[in-house]
């Protein structure tokens, strides 16, 4: 029986090759930071109220004027391909069945275009990772034309976080099988399959004026995180001008970055260490919570990410001030496991603990949900 993330995350081993397995559960470093995102929510605890009316639990949340169902979204992770066909679209048209926002990543497998008209009447991010600007500029104007309501950029990739188990499995892009890959895709006979039937899972969203959008160069420049390292504070105002809607940086946790952010007209913030696959040494993102929504003083939205395992885990951030949480490898587990009907389950999963800790916590609202 698959009960919760962990149970999801066990069947997920068994369901892919090792080295896709790696990519997706590993971290830099010793992982580290992974370790402390959940430890710290556990160590964490609500204090319950009691002979409150719980009766109708209501669990919508609203940000930037479009309601969500339950407070949490999917966050943008690169290569869902790799674990399923069409993970992207699998991913997005059960975020849209949910009633929660999808946030496609640059390293995706499928044209944004095609991810957005596989649940058109969903919600829609585009996160955005700058190695070139014009290339940015160009997934932007096609973000926005495709109907994305929101723009993320990532801001904790200036370079790769050291991630030895990929080193060591060889996971390269473009996708070239080693021979130890090979060996691990054939001994999975049903990846393999899936696999061989879609084609190769290239990056899709690359496109440059004058280089081929799959050029090996640019494949492999995103797989190595090479990102554009002069984009600063300063020059910020340059995406604001191809980007009219809400605008947020995602992989802070510093409480002068969040000030900084503010000033510079930033409409939203995750809180982040990209669920501890950056800088190993980071503070859980639970933990850098608090400090950067007191230094936001509500003038916009903070939202965290990074190690949400269970539904109170939501009732924590949000007790700690966050608007909504993005689930990051839960999904993917999800997907890996069981394809579609895994996603829905996870979800499923995290709504109803949220419900049940509501009515354990005497909070009927969201809204209650900062007092405890
Ligand atoms: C396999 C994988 C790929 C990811 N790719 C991206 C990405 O392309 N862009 C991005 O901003 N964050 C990326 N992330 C980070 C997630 O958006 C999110 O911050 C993180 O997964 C949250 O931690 P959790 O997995 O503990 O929930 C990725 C994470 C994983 C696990
Ligand atoms: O692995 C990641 O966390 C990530 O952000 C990423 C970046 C570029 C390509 C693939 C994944």
């Amino acid at each position: 029986m698959l009960l919760n993330a962990e149970d999801f995350r066990c069947q997920a081993r068994r369901a892919l090759p090792r080295f896709v397995f790696d990519y997706i559960d590993g971290a830099a470093d010793d992982g580290a930071c992974r370790q402390r995102n959940q430890a710290d929510f556990a160590a964490l605890t609500l204090l319950p109220r009691v002979l409150r009316d719980t009766s109708q639990i209501d669990t919508t949340v609203t940000v930037f004027g479009s309601p969500w169902s339950v407070p949490f979204g999917v966050a943008p992770t690169g290569l869902n391909g790799l674990i399923r066909p069409g993970g992207d679209a699998l991913l997005a048209a059960a975020a849209a069945r949910a009633g929660i926002p999808f946030a496609l990543s640059t390293a995706s497998n499928m044209p944004l275009e095609a991810v957005r008209a596989a649940a058109p009447e969903g919600l829609q991010w585009m996160q955005l990772y700058v190695m070139h600007r014009e290339m940015a500029e160009r997934i932007v104007q096609r973000a926005r034309r495709a109907g994305y309501q929101a723009l993320v950029l990532t801001v904790d990739v200036p370079v790769s976080g050291n991630r030895e188990l990929d080193l060591r499995n060889g996971f390269r892009m473009p996708f070239k099988p080693t021979p130890q890959i090979a060996w691990e895709a054939l001994t999975h006979p049903r990846w393999s399959l899936r696999m061989a039937r879609s084609g190769t899972p290239d990056f899709a969203n690359l496109t440059v004026a004058g280089e081929d959008a799959g050029s090996a160069s640019l494949q492999a420049a995103l797989m190595a995180r090479a990102m554009d390292r002069s984009l600063v504070w300063e020059t910020l105002g340059w995406l604001r001008k191809s980007w009219p809607g809400p605008l947020l940086l995602k992989g802070l946790l510093h409480p002068e970055d969040a000030r900084l952010a503010v000033e510079h007209g930033i409409d939203g913030l995750i809180v982040s260490n990209h669920g501890g696959r950056q800088l190993d040494a980071a503070p859980s993102a639970i933990h850098a919570l608090p400090a950067v929504v007191a230094s936001v003083q509500g003038r916009i939205p903070v939202f965290m990410d990074s190690g949400v395992r269970r539904g109170s885990d939501i009732a924590k951030a949000i007790a700690l001030g966050a608007k909504a949480v993005f689930l990051g490898r839960p999904l993917l587990y999800g997907l890996a496991a069981q394809g579609a009907a895994g996603i829905d389950a996870v979800m499923k999963q995290f709504s109803d603990e949220l419900v049940r800790t509501m009515i354990l916590l005497g909070a009927s609202r969201i809204a209650d949900l900062s007092a405890a």
